[in-house]
């Protein structure tokens, strides 16, 4: 991992599980800078992981080779703004994770020729399990396109996207889907409970066949559905549960949902735009 120095703007949920995982991938907590107006939050960020913390956006992104952006959306516009003759300056890289927000809006509140990277992350990130999507703007150099890279890829796994409007799917898909893997284990967890285990032993055991089904998944050359039918006996136990489903259609709930989350993904998008 290079030892460049990434500058966060905003330490909240997203940038804690990016720094965890660069950390934990050998990244120098003191080439990690973050700025952050709340002083608990602050705090805790350099006590838990020994990165630098700021108060003021600018002191953190001075200098730095790459600023990742990591407010809420309807923060960025402002950020950006702030930051923008700085960034020009300095000539760093900008990595935006916020959903919904476009490059070529980012280049507008940035000002000129900036290099900007557009990430879809997710919080598994912080255990190095993160899966990330990436798209560059015109103005990205090859050693920022390679910086990009390597600073998400320290944290998981990632994918370049060509065409900018796939990242809306993608928010659907892996920025929000470990919420989705969340809520399973809720429900998986509480129905255990139901059924006589005690909290502890359902945790467990729901924790851990989630973590065995992804491994298989992902080790096996079989596709999940197979997968699937090897552990649903014919009029057996998993088959009964699989009917319960299949009468409440999940596959079409999952398919609304994550409809919904896109669609809220382009609204963000277009709701900043139409501010400016
Ligand atoms: N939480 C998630 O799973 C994912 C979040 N994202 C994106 O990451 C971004 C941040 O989301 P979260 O970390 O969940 O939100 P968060 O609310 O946990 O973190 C945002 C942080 O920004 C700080 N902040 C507020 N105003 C600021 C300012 N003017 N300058 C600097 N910092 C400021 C807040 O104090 C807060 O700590 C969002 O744009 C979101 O779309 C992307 C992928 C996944
Ligand atoms: O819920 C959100 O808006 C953010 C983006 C993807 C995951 N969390």
């Amino acid at each position: 991992m290079s030892e460049q120095v990434i500058a966060f703007i905003g330490g909240g949920n997203m940038a804690r599980s990016l720094i965890g995982g660069l950390i934990i991938d050998g990244h120098p907590p003191a080439a990690l800078r973050v700025a952050e107006p709340d002083t608990e939050r602050r705090e805790r960020l350099a006590e838990e992981f020994g990165v630098q913390v700021f108060e003021e956006n600018a002191t953190a992104a001075r200098g730095a080779d790459a600023v990742i952006l990591a407010v809420k959306p309807a923060m960025i516009s402002a950020v950006a703004r702030d930051l923008s003759q700085q960034i020009q300056a300095q000539g760093s890289l900008v990595i935006s994770v916020a959903a919904g927000i476009r490059s070529r809006s980012l280049a507008e509140w940035l000002g000129g020729d900036v290099a900007i990277v557009r990430a879809m992350p997710n919080t598994p990130a912080l255990v190095r399990t993160g899966s990330t999507a990436l798209f560059a703007n015109a103005a990205v150099a090859p050693e920022q396109h390679e910086l990009a890279e390597t600073t998400m890829r320290a944290v998981g796994i990632i994918v370049w996207l060509t065409q900018e409007d796939q990242m809306d799917a993608v928010t659907a898909l892996s920025g929000s889907g470990p919420a989705y893997f969340f809520y399973t284990m809720e429900a998986m967890q509480s129905a255990g409970q139901a059924l006589g285990l005690d909290a502890k032993t359902a945790r467990l055991l729901t924790l851990e066949t989630a973590l065995g089904a992804a491994r298989m998944a992902l080790e096996s050359s079989e596709e999940p559905a197979e997968l699937r039918r090897r552990v649903t006996s014919p009029g057996g136990t998993t088959a009964a549960a699989i009917d319960e489903f299949d009468q409440a259609n999940l596959l079409a709930i999952y398919a609304r949902a994550l409809e919904a989350a896109a669609k809220r993904a382009h609204a963000l998008g277009d709701e900043l735009e139409e501010t400016e």
